[in-house]
């Protein structure tokens, strides 16, 4: 899975449709989130994923920590990738590996500016039961730990790249004029954005999400070419 462009923060319909429409490949759905601030309900939520999948996957993106509760909410939504943000577990990952063999998972890393040995230890810890790791961007100023819309250091992403055994997807602050020199810098398998992408009304605008595809597939092509690879999805 190399070259894969994440868009998250899903509001409605409206707003899915026009991100398929502009070429992006999954969809993420942030939901069960410790704040209760989400952005849709999760009745629409488990519509617009029926309304977009085969072709486009629906993600949902979450703090649960728990297994069971993880592989029904996922059942109930009707999506079979799941991003944890939250502290979970080796014991409980391997737990949902063995309940939920075909679910995808993606594990979140949280950067922030002194942690790699942390993330490095996570990634040993938890690669086995996970498809794809995420890293995304810790705001100290409000213990936020995703849609930060704050970039970190990039070599800490491209150092995660190179010592897991599992793809990365880059993630935090990335925007259609920065993302181009992020794939450059970290190589990642796949780039994910949400407010970086957003207009002042506070919905994904258009020609933003236009570009961020148009760079990102760009910049995914010139690495597969220094190095071989090619896209798969
Ligand atoms: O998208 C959300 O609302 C969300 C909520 C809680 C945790 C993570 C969330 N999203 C993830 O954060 C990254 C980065 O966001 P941004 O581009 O910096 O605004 C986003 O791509 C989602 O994967």
């Amino acid at each position: 899975m190399q070259g894969l462009i994440q868009v998250a923060g899903i509001i409605d319909q409206a707003e899915a449709d026009m991100i398929v429409e502009e070429g992006a490949d999954w969809l993420g759905f942030a939901l069960r989130l410790p704040a209760k601030n989400e952005d849709l309900s999760e009745a629409d939520a488990a519509a617009i994923v029926e309304a977009i999948q085969p072709k486009n996957k629906g993600v949902i993106i979450t703090y649960l920590t728990d297994a069971a509760e993880i592989k029904e909410f996922c059942a109930q939504i009707g999506v079979d990738a799941i991003q944890l943000h939250g502290d979970v577990t080796p014991a409980e990952l391997g737990r949902l590996r063995s309940i939920a063999p075909d679910l995808y998972v993606l594990k979140s890393l949280v950067v922030k500016s002194d942690n790699i040995d942390e993330l490095a230890r996570i990634v040993e810890d938890s690669a086995e039961w996970v498809d794809m790791f995420i890293t995304d961007t810790f705001n100290p100023a409000t213990g936020a730990k995703g849609a930060t819309g704050l970039v970190h250091d990039w070599g800490i992403s491209a150092e995660l790249v190179n010592l897991s055994p599992r793809p990365l997807m880059l993630a935090g602050g990335l925007n259609p004029e920065n993302v181009a020199e992020a794939i450059d810098q970290v190589r990642p398998a796949a780039v994910d954005a949400h407010t970086g992408l957003e207009g002042p009304d506070r919905r994904k605008d258009r020609l933003k999400v236009r570009k961020f595809v148009r760079e990102s597939r760009l910049a995914f092509a010139r690495i597969a070419g220094d190095t071989g690879q090619v896209r798969a999805s």
